[in-house]
Order: structure tokens, then sequence, then C-alpha cells
């Protein structure tokens, strides 16, 4: 019997895709995917569980372009057909919701949502939302077993934007700022590191606050593939366990448009997916949430395409 778990506001619905057939030959995504129900462990290695995050509240506190609460169900839509070669099970949890401009609410039912999927042996995926995103994702993080149990958590976000502005109220600006907040009280320093920063497009104040809280970041133009595997292996040297957060407007326009801030430069393709695997590989990643898509400004789901073969990336 499907049991869903208490802080989710919409259930997992069918996924769809292409049918070729009903063997394992011919298995893609939708064909995969289960909807998770509690008590579900899954079989051999760690399962995943996908969970959305309806939520545009941030941008539009950010004055942004809204439009991202529609971005769970469009990554879906495209990790859907795609071929399944994973060794693990996938489960769908079904959304969170933001809804009345209740942001804060959200974000608290969102990290208790993953703090017990984590504490149940997943690896979680939060498909946001626009990047407030990842204070939903730091509190389920902050909440689990592993890290109050004393694993060093390691914050690796791929954007062209610190997201540490000091603002009176959350939004899609402010999140890692409020991590860094959180996590001095409770007697802990941020470990956050940042590929992808476009200089133009963070002020001196953050850069300040950056430089303040000892965040280590690589600027978009420093990031070739021999520089971006360096920091990352530093990176990872230094945690024990790792949340990943991508917001796909680290990505070139052209291959990103569908965010809120599509980039001018960008860090190309293929090396924002050497870092997933590269943390794949690791064995530390613990949670990732993929932030920013925006379907009313996406080109034939370019953009959507693109987060879900990251998502498909970093769970083989
Ligand atoms: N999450 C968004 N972050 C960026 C948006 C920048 C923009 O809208 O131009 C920020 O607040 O800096
Ligand atoms: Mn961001
Ligand atoms: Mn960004």
């Amino acid at each position: 019997m499907y049991t869903a778990l208490p802080a989710i506001d919409i259930p997992p619905t069918p996924w769809t895709g292409r049918h070729d057939g009903d063997g394992d030959e011919h298995r893609r995504w939708w064909q995969a995917v289960a909807p998770h129900s509690r008590g579900n462990v899954g079989t051999g290695s760690r399962p995943a569980v996908v969970v959305g995050f309806r939520s545009d509240e941030g941008v539009l506190r950010n004055k942004g372009r809204v439009g991202a609460a529609a971005a769970p169900t469009a990554i879906r839509n495209a990790l859907g057909p795609l071929a399944f070669h994973l060794d693990r099970d996938v489960f769908d949890a079904g959304d969170v919701a933001v809804d009345d401009g209740s942001l804060e609410a959200g974000q608290d039912r969102a990290g208790s949502v993953v703090s017990e999927l984590l504490d149940a042996r997943n690896l979680t995926v939060l498909l946001g939302g626009g990047h407030e995103t990842a204070f939903a994702s730091y509190l389920g993080v902050a909440g689990s077993e592993a890290v109050r149990s004393g694993k060093r958590l390691g914050v690796l976000n791929l954007d062209a934007h610190f997201d540490l502005r000091d603002e009176p109220v959350p939004s899609s600006g402010t999140p890692f700022l409020q991590m860094a907040r959180a996590e001095a009280a409770a007697g802990r320093e941020l470990n956050y590191a940042v590929v992808g920063i476009s200089e133009p497009n963070n002020t001196r104040t953050l850069f300040d606050t950056a430089d303040r809280l000892g965040v280590k970041y690589l600027p978009d133009e420093d990031c070739s593939a021999e520089a971006v595997h360096e920091f990352v292996a530093r990176f990872l040297e230094g945690v024990d366990v790792v949340y990943l957060t991508i917001d796909l407007d680290v990505l070139p326009a052209s291959v990103a448009p569908g965010v809120s801030a599509p980039a001018a430069y960008g860090v190309p393709l293929p090396i924002i997916s050497a870092v997933c695997k590269q943390v794949a590989a690791s064995g530390k990643l613990l949670h990732v949430d993929v932030a920013e898509l925006n379907p009313e400004f996406d080109i034939d789901s370019r953009t959507a395409k693109v987060a879900a073969r990251l998502v498909n990336t970093l769970l083989a």
C-alpha cells in the first residue's frame, strides 16, 4: 500500500515516455521509477529518491523571472524517455509545493522529507524550484543522522552566482548566507565552494562576503577541465559527505536558456558533467539538487534535457 511521507503535498504520479517493449533491454526511466512509499528500501546499491520542490517564491522575492515552480514536472518529463542503465532503484516521493508565498514553511517541509529519506539510506535528489531550493536541501542534510553524528559536510555549488545576499527575507539569492548562519549557530563553519562564478554578475559586496566566510570559488573564465578537476579534488579531500547543488545558470545561455538569469559566458556542459562524475565517483555524495530551471523560457526543453542528463550521470 502506498504511504506518502507526511510533508509531501502532491503524491507522485506515473511517469511517461516512449515504449519499446516491457523487457529489461527496453527499459527507460519512466518504466524503472516507482512511487516511493515509507518503508521502501530498494535492492542492491543505495536507492535514489526524487522529490520535487515546486517553488518560485524565492525568485520572485529576488526580482527574477518566475516559473521555476513548474520545473520538477519538466525535469521528470525529460528524464522519463531516457534509457535506464542505472544499477540502483529509483523512487519518486512526489512534491512539496510552496503556496501563498509561504516559502519558509515549504523549505521546512522539504527539509524534513529529505532528512527522513537520507536516514533511510537513500540518495536524495531534490528537483527545484528556484535556488531557494538550496536552503530546503540544507535543512534536510543538516537534519540527517550523518551530519548530526559529526560527518564533515561540504556544500558544492555549480553556479554563476554566490547567492550570499544579506536581505531581510530569504530568497533565491540568500540560501548560502542562511546556511553559513545556521552552521555558525550549530557551532560549525560552512564549508562552501562554488564553480563557475561570473565576476560581472556578483557585486563587490558579494565577493567580500565570500572572502569573509572563507568561500572557495573558481571564476567561469578559469574553468578549464584541469583547473576544475583540481579544485573539486581538493574540496572533496576535506569532507566526508557532499551536498551538490546545480544552478543551471552556471551553463552557457545556449545550453541552458530556460533559467531566470541566463549566462553570457557560462561553464561548458562537458566540464559540469565531469564534476558530476567526479563527485559521484568519490562515494561522498549525500544529496543533490537541481535549481533554477524555468520551463517558460526554455527552448525545445533544452535546459530540462540538460538537467535530466546531469541527474542521470550523477546516479549512474
Ligand atoms: N539565484 C539567483 N541568483 C542571482 C540572480 C542574479 C540576477 O537575477 O541577475 C543573484 O541573486 O545574484
Ligand atoms: Mn544560484
Ligand atoms: Mn545562479
